[in-house]
């Protein structure tokens, strides 16, 4: 049946919506050819009309009422980029139940409700597409979910977070101050409203679930993540870090084990010649091993305006292409199966160590005694000449499970010689690559 021109309405008009305004508008006769239909951008939902925006988008089509999208039966798809829970997941609800087709970027709602709204989705015959909500404009859920089906995934690694890569950046490679380059990350709108939820590791988290959910066919509750951020990395760990060859990224690491799954988002250490050390800046990329086609890697703009709004865009062409062939509910909701989760303590990784030590002799013999006696082995080290608060320690120790670790750490810390266990990161990257 010939189908009437497709109508979008868009929810937020900030940092993603605009982006997606300027490509549906600018790009518009490119994208109506592509599809042989015409999309036409109805709407646009924001708070502030008064406010000046990124994009010039025509008056009448603003409005600061919702029910003005949820509601208009002339609208198809629904396009949230309000970001937060409430009141995005409201009105994605609303819009489903209303049936219309949802494209979002909020990777908070996926990860935290994700299935529930993947299955009112299909319960009302329509599709909920989230490309943009992991690696912006890399086309990563697309890929685990089409070209990479086949596959039973093993590993997934990524750098995930634009703001944290950029903060961690611009600290290596200009030695800047961890607020400024917050600061600028803020300004490019790489980060979060609340960028705490970049700092702290929450954004990757949310994208962490979201991805494993999808490789490895199992919902990963989100508190069950094991999550550290970035505030407590050093100008001191990343000087260390380049000494022993090493740079430290903000890494989230999935891995399926004998039928167990390991979800855990970290600083790292990776060597200097691994493909995601050299990935900087906004970037991202998403390392996938399959068991089939072997390792990839999916490198791309993973914040801003633009390279969000072209995976957002590339969601809504998807959908009309639904809409135009009759096909939604392709590809259902993937988390068949539950899993159980690896503590942390199960983990089995490197890890490099700074210390603090007395210069006292017998210090070395004590800490690397005790190593040895919970089966960890020592890879290298560094002492360093003294400072007024004594001689700093640098271990990194090979591969062990991160129980044996802890403990090792709970016994060094008793140690009279011991000032302050100042860092533990673990290493990654080593053996695959
Ligand atoms: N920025 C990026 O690079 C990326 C962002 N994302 C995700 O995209 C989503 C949007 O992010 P981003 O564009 O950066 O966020 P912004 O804060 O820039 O944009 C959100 C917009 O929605 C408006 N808004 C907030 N509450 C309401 C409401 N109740 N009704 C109508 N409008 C409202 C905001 O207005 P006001 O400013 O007045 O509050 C703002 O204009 C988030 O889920 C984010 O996680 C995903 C990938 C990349
Ligand atoms: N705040 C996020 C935006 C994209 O998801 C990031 O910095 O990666
Ligand atoms: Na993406």
């Amino acid at each position: 049946m010939e189908k009437r021109t497709i109508k979008l309405g868009i929810l937020g008009l900030g940092t993603v919506g605009s982006g997606v305004a300027k490509i549906l508008l600018e790009t518009s006769k490119n994208i109506n050819q592509k599809m042989k239909k015409k999309l036409e951008l109805a709407k646009i939902l924001d708070k502030d009309l008064t406010r000046e925006r990124e994009i010039e988008v025509p008056a009448e089509i603003m409005t600061d009422k919702p029910e003005e999208v949820l509601e208009n039966p002339e609208i198809d798809i629904v396009i949230e980029l309000i970001g937060g829970v409430n009141p995005a997941k409201d009105f994605m609800i609303r819009a489903l139940k209303a049936k219309k087709h949802v494209v979002t970027a909020n990777k908070e709602v996926m990860a935290k409700y994700g299935s529930d709204l993947l299955d009112l989705a299909e319960e009302n015959g329509v599709d909920l597409y989230f490309e943009a909500s992991v690696g912006g404009g890399i086309p990563i859920i697309r890929s685990l979910k089409e070209s990479l089906t086949a596959n039973k995934v093993e590993e997934i690694m990524g750098i995930v977070n634009g703001t944290t890569n950029y903060i961690l950046t611009k600290m290596t490679q200009e030695g800047a101050d961890f607020a400024d380059a917050l600061a600028e990350a803020q300004d490019l709108g790489y980060a979060e409203a609340d960028p705490t939820a970049d700092v702290d590791g929450y954004d990757a988290a949310y994208k962490l679930s979201i991805l494993s959910a999808i490789a490895f066919g199992s919902r990963i509750d989100i508190n069950d993540i094991y999550l550290e951020g970035i505030s407590k990395v050093t100008q001191k760990d990343i000087t260390y870090a380049k000494e022993l060859n090493y740079v430290i990224k903000l890494l989230a690491i999935g891995k399926e084990v004998d039928g167990k799954i390991e979800a855990r988002v970290h600083p790292t250490m990776i060597p200097n010649n691994h493909p995601l050390a050299a990935v900087n800046d906004s970037f991202n990329a998403v390392f996938v091993k399959g068991h089939a086609v072997g390792e990839l890697m999916y490198y791309g703009r993973g914040a801003g305006s633009m390279p969000t709004g072209s995976a957002v865009v590339a969601d809504v062409i998807d959908i009309a292409r639904n809409i135009i062939n009759d096909a939604n509910g392709r590809i259902a909701c993937s988390c068949y199966e539950e899993k159980e989760l690896k503590s942390i303590n199960e983990v089995v990784s490197k890890y490099y160590l700074r210390l603090q030590v007395i210069d006292r002799p017998g210090v070395l013999a004590a800490v690397s005694g005790i190593l040895g006696n919970n089966g960890v082995s020592i890879e290298s080290m560094i002492q360093k000449s003294k400072t007024e608060n004594g001689v700093p320690l640098i271990l990194v120790a090979h591969q062990v499970n991160e129980g044996n670790i802890q403990t090792a750490l709970n016994e060094i810390d008793n140690l009279a010689e011991v000032k302050e266990i100042s860092s533990l990161i673990r290493v990654e990257g080593e053996e695959c690559y």
